[in-house]
């Protein structure tokens, strides 16, 4: 049986639909503020993976509640994955694209130097380096920009704004690939089987939706694609001022995905999937 951390985040509900038989813990099973807690669970269950798709993922609050951010991105998957090396069993962790400062100009492939411009990015590369140095058999999965049915993010976003707005002003400087719950939900299940027969593909992989965009391109989609009415001005990060700093270029070179027979995924079908489940689309 699979564990997984997370119950009622976007790639957790679509973990739900995915897993038949895996055991799902919510905050209240598995609060990740207590890492030794969640260390504790995985002995008890023994389960012949484990999935963490739990996270402290408020980016702007974060500024403000770093230390419990720490601990809940940091500390928790670090024990998480102490755990999973002592047992011999795979741990399949998510991360994102806030890990890196997104000031050069390519893909970023998995080895590019790490340089967090926030408080969220600084806590999920702590994260990282504490499940490295337990070193478990393990697939940090990289990505960025999700968007389901569930839970809060961009594409809901657009659509509760497109209710009350005819204009919007959205940052076209940031760059980077959205990426479906759903598809995510995915991968990690075929890194966690995959794992267990072949631990040497143990390392961090990116993987994000194609083709790359700039969040203004990404909502003149969702619009067009809800048959919404709406003028999305270009602006630069600077016109929208944030409580913390995101990176320009989040491109992610994902091409060591095949080494699992992956590849990324086109967010263009995965939207109208999305805006289908919604009632939104057009
Ligand atoms: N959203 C995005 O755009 C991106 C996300 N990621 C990463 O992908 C992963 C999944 O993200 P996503 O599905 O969007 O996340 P969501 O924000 O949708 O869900 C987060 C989940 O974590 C749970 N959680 C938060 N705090 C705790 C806690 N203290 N104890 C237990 N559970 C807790 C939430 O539970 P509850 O409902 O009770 O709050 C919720 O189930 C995360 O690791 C995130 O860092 C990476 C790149 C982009
Ligand atoms: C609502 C809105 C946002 N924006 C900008 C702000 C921001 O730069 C961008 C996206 O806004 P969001 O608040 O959805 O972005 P954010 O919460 O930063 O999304 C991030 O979440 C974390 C968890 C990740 O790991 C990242 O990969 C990324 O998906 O759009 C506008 O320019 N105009 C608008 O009207
Ligand atoms: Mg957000």
């Amino acid at each position: 049986m699979m564990l997984v951390f997370g119950k009622t985040g976007q790639v957790t509900c679509e973990l739900q639909l995915l897993l038949q038989n895996a055991c799902f813990l919510s905050r209240e099973e598995a609060d990740l503020s207590d890492p030794e807690a969640c260390a504790r669970l995985i002995r008890e269950i023994k389960p012949e993976a484990v999935i963490n798709a739990a996270a402290y993922t408020a980016v702007d609050k974060a500024e403000d509640n770093e230390e419990l951010a720490r601990t809940i991105n940091g500390a928790a998957p670090g024990e998480m994955a102490k755990v999973c090396a002592e047992l011999g069993i795979p741990f399949v962790h998510i991360s994102t694209d806030y890990v890196f400062d997104g000031s050069c100009n390519q893909p970023l492939s998995p080895n590019h130097a790490t340089n967090p411009l926030g408080a969220y990015g600084r806590t999920k590369l702590a994260g990282e380096k504490l499940i490295a140095e337990a070193a478990p058999v393990h697939a940090i999965l990289r990505t960025s920009w999700v968007f389901s049915s569930f839970g809060n993010n961009f594409v809901k976003t657009m659509l509760r704004l497109s209710e009350t707005r005819d204009t919007l002003n959205v940052v076209s400087d940031q760059i980077g690939g959205p990426t479906s719950a759903r598809s995510i939900a995915f991968a990690a299940m075929i890194m966690a089987r995959q794992l267990t027969n072949a631990p040497d593909k143990t390392g961090v992989y990116h993987f994000s939706g194609k083709p790359d965009v700039s969040w203004a391109d990404f909502a003149r989609v969702i619009f067009a694609d809800a048959g919404k009415e709406m003028t999305v001005n270009d602006i630069p990060s600077s016109e929208y001022p944030t409580p913390a700093e995101r990176p320009m270029n989040s491109r992610l070179d994902c091409s060591t995905l095949s080494e699992f027979g992956l590849s990324r995924p086109d967010w263009r079908a995965d939207l109208k999937s999305v805006l289908i489940k919604l009632g939104a689309k057009a």
